[in-house]
């Protein structure tokens, strides 16, 4: 897996295969400053950092993913990750009362003697409804340091989950991997995840 995120470690262990962690050395570039397609953003950012790791490894299937919030649906600004709690602060009031959309791209890198193959891409999105959040919550949760590594400056799977009114799509891929759509296109590679042993 050529991700440095612990929640993606986490998340990929439950498909019960064996599997390495081996960190991505590509540079994200700083996020745009004009609207993009968030679907072909995520899958270009996912197949690059699978890329990086395919040219360094002789055999195998790498697994790269990035994920984004956006405002806007389809075409729109990524929110990136917050530099500072100023940054936090309005991307979380950007955010309050309001639906967004989280989009993570996925890609399957084969290498085969040292050769990486076509990648397998696939891109998930998730609508997100945030509650009205007065400027202490939204400081309150800046305090506990959770925005600081994650698109959008929030994590569905920590403080801020009571900050969530409504989810509509796969909950995993908010939190940074779509479990059951990686699951698909390891099958379409022949993979029988679903025998694999858990892991320790
Ligand atoms: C919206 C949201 C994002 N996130 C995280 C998932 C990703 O780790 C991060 C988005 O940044 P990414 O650039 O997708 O990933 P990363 O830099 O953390 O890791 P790598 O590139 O090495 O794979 O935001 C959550 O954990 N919970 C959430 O609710």
């Amino acid at each position: 897996m050529a991700s440095a995120s612990p929640r993606r470690r986490e998340l990929v262990a439950l498909l019960r295969l064996p599997f390495e962690v081996v960190p991505s050395h590509y540079q994200e570039p700083s996020s745009p400053t004009s609207p993009v397609s968030l679907p072909r953003f995520v899958v270009e950012l996912a197949t690059a950092k699978a890329h990086e790791v395919a040219h360094r490894i002789e055999e195998g299937l790498v697994l790269g993913a990035d994920t984004e919030v956006s405002l806007e649906g389809d075409v729109g600004l990524p929110l990136g990750k917050p530099a500072n709690p100023q940054e936090a602060t309005s991307m979380l009031h950007a955010l309050s009362g309001r639906t967004h959309y989280v989009y993570t791209g996925l890609a399957l890198v084969p290498v085969v003697d040292g050769s990486p193959q076509e990648p397998l891409q696939e891109v998930v999105c998730t609508r997100v409804r945030f509650r009205e959040l007065s400027d202490d919550m939204i400081a309150a949760y800046i305090a506990t340091s959770e925005p600081f590594d994650k698109a959008g400056a929030y994590g569905a799977q920590g403080y801020a989950a009571p900050y969530i009114e409504a989810i509509d799509g796969d909950f995993f891929n908010v939190v940074g991997l779509p479990l059951c759509t990686l699951g698909h296109m390891l099958e379409r590679l022949g993979v029988a995840w679903w025998r694999g042993t858990p892991q320790t």
